[in-house]
């Protein structure tokens, strides 16, 4: 089943085409990866995905819906989640804290049983509770739960960064650049963690920059340069194709 299917898509700044007519189908249960040089688009096309910014023009369907231009928070609500490149925790709040944030964000809870306390507001918080433990345990982090999250290391805010998106039950998972900054070991435990996320019947597009884990772990890649797709296919089609030698080493390559 086609889970994402993005039609046309195209991002103007002013008279740049950041992102150039670009058509990308993700099916349930890949793991897809969007790659490219710096300045590719691939940032503004995971910004046009959640919500951060309305397209120029083309047309994003998630699930057989319309989602192009509708707000991020309704964009979590159908069922998308993502990480940022440059981390974006709570970094005076806990490791819990911290998930339970990304909770809420799809929590029936409402204002008015928050501000009254009730019996369904304290049964929510407690499942949410337990909810978040079992997600910090998958990646190690559940006796981290107290921490201040700016006290983690850097692998470990990113791999928190993550279970705050799961957080909110997503069907598709954009990861930004997931491995920036971990060592190699570190690398190894969150390829092995992301492949896992398939048999949780979850879906991921990845813009990543390691090639090894890229060409590892993905079922698809797309390729961008300058806004434009110029490749797409399986790993070792990529791998092999000029274009996108030459997009990355330059022509001549
Ligand atoms: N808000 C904006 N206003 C103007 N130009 C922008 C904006 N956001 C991105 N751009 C430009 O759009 C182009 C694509 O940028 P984008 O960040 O999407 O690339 P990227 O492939 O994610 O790059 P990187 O790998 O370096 O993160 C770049 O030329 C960038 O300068």
């Amino acid at each position: 089943m086609k889970l994402l299917e993005v039609d046309n898509l195209t991002m103007m700044f002013g008279g740049l085409k950041a992102v150039n007519d670009v058509n990308l189908n993700i099916h349930q249960g890949e793991i897809v990866s969007l790659i490219g040089p710096n300045g590719a688009g691939k940032t503004t096309f995971f910004n046009m995905l959640t919500g951060i910014y309305k397209p120029t023009s083309g047309t994003i369907q998630f699930q057989n819906k319309r989602i192009d231009g509708i707000p991020p928070q309704k964009i979590i609500e159908q069922g998308i989640a993502r990480t940022f490149q440059n981390i974006r925790l709570f970094s005076h709040m806990t490791v819990l804290e911290n998930v339970l944030l990304g909770m809420h964000s799809c929590s029936s809870n409402n204002l008015l049983h928050a501000l009254l306390r009730t019996k369904k507001f304290y049964q929510e918080e407690q499942e949410n509770t337990m909810k978040a433990k079992e997600l910090l345990a998958t990646v190690g982090l559940l006796k981290k739960s107290s921490d201040y999250a700016k006290n983690l290391s850097y692998g470990q805010q990113r791999k928190l960064e993550i279970i705050r998106a799961l957080a909110s039950r997503p069907k598709l998972l954009l990861l930004d650049e997931p491995a920036a900054g971990m060592n190699p070991q570190e690398t190894e435990d969150l390829m092995k963690y992301i492949s896992g996320l398939k048999d949780l019947g979850i879906t991921v597009l990845l813009i990543e920059h390691d090639m090894k884990l890229v060409m590892k772990i993905s079922d698809r890649i797309y390729v961008l340069d300058h806004g434009t797709k110029i490749a797409e296919g399986e790993p070792s089609v990529i791998k092999s194709n000029q274009a996108v030698i030459e997009a990355y080493l330059g022509k001549g390559a």
